[in-house]
């Protein structure tokens, strides 16, 4: 529905993950800022560009859900590796684990890297998706800190001497590639006027 303000969402937006650690930070960077349930769903990983996959994502999930959708897509790109693993860094970290994704930069010299946040918002199974990129530049070291959250002990952020794993969570959200990509999300919500219903549900 359109008003003078902009849109008018009539259902709070679910963010379909089936990972709870996204769903944790999630929760956390966008505090009250923006209403959303959340609906644990493992989507197909897909193959393909990291916006791609991202788009189609959104659009299974706004089908599964028929109203408006958020979900993300999460890479990890070794530029000696031409962004390799990248989308597929699940599997990766799944089969090699840590150390597996160091001795993959074994014989380089460059072990920089960045993480990589696709969310994408749909408004419904019809609208088409729209995307929202945040990176992290960085580097891969042998792991350091609690092993909670996927690659973070092996992934140290561009002008730090800690691990993603190793800082407090307030410190990994403040710059993480998911809050860059979460602060776009929340900027184009304010500029299109989007306004929640969420009572009404
Ligand atoms: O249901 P979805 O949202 O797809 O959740 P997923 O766990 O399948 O996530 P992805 O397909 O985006 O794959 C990304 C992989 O990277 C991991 N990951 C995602 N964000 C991360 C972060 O901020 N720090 C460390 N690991 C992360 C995650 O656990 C996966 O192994
Ligand atoms: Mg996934």
């Amino acid at each position: 529905m359109a008003t003078a303000r902009g849109l008018v969402l009539s259902r709070p937006v679910t963010f379909v993950t089936g990972n709870a650690k996204k769903l944790e930070e999630v929760r956390a960077i966008l505090g009250n800022s923006l209403p959303f349930q959340s609906l644990k769903i493992d989507l197909p990983e897909l193959q393909g560009e990291p916006e791609d996959i991202s788009k189609e994502k959104a659009r299974m999930a706004a089908l599964q859900v028929n109203g408006p959708v958020l979900v993300e897509d999460t890479c990890l790109c070794f530029n000696a590796l031409k962004g390799l693993p990248g989308p597929y860094i699940k599997w990766f970290l799944q089969k090699i684990g840590h150390e597996g994704l160091n001795n993959l930069l074994m014989a380089y010299d460059d072990k920089s890297a960045f993480a990589l946040c696709v969310f994408s918002f749909a408004a419904g199974p019809d609208s088409e998706p729209i995307t929202f990129s945040g990176k992290t530049p960085g580097k891969i070291v042998p792991p350091r800190g609690p092993n909670d959250f996927g690659w973070d002990p092996i992934f140290e952020p561009e002008g730090y001497d800690q691990t993603y794993a190793e800082m407090p969570k307030e410190e990994k959200n403040k710059i993480s590639h998911r809050s860059k990509s979460l602060a776009l999300l929340k900027s184009h919500f304010a500029e299109a006027g989007y306004t929640f219903q969420i009572n009404n549900v």
